[in-house]
């Protein structure tokens, strides 16, 4: 089945997010291009949102997006019921993004990513199995909160 990938970015993830489009389509996704599309000054939450909606309703399957930091676009596509959005740039930790916390929004750091390889590093992401076993238990619990107006944070503790 063809996985299904949502991209976004603002002002400063648009050149890296033009190359991934490239990239990700050669390599047989089935990827949409929520924007930006220029380097004109954006707000980041305007973008992010397009992407997280999709993933919370089923259209996507996973998201990549791209800002400055990674962060605010991580905040924000949290705040969807059924994303687990995370920034990282780092080979390990895009790894175990995955594996650990089956991570469906995967939020890149344009600023700080440097000559790393964004492609291989992306694709590595959207090939990598969340491991399930003892981490379905945890994960579970996030969804358990996603799912609850008043979480007990205390819950399950
Ligand atoms: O380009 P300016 O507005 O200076 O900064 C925007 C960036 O600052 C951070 O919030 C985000 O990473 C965003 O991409």
């Amino acid at each position: 089945m063809t996985i299904k990938v949502g991209l976004a970015s603002d002002h400063r993830g648009v050149h890296i997010k033009a190359r991934l489009l490239q990239t990700l389509q050669r390599e047989g996704f089935d990827v949409c291009d929520e924007g930006t599309d220029t380097t004109d000054p954006v707000d980041y939450p305007d973008f992010a949102i397009r992407v997280a909606q999709q993933i919370r309703d089923g259209k996507l399957d996973r998201g990549v997006l791209i800002c400055g930091t990674g962060i605010g676009m991580a905040i924000v596509a949290n705040k969807f019921h059924g994303v687990r959005a995370a920034s990282c740039y780092d080979e390990v930790i895009v790894e175990m993004s995955r594996r650990h916390n089956d991570v469906n929004v995967l939020c890149l750091p344009g600023d700080l990513i440097g000559e790393r390889p964004v492609d291989e590093l992306v694709l590595m992401w959207l090939r990598t199995e969340f491991e399930s076993g003892r981490h379905s238990q945890r994960v579970d619990k996030i969804t358990a909160i996603d799912s609850s107006d008043t979480p007990d944070i205390n819950r399950g503790v």
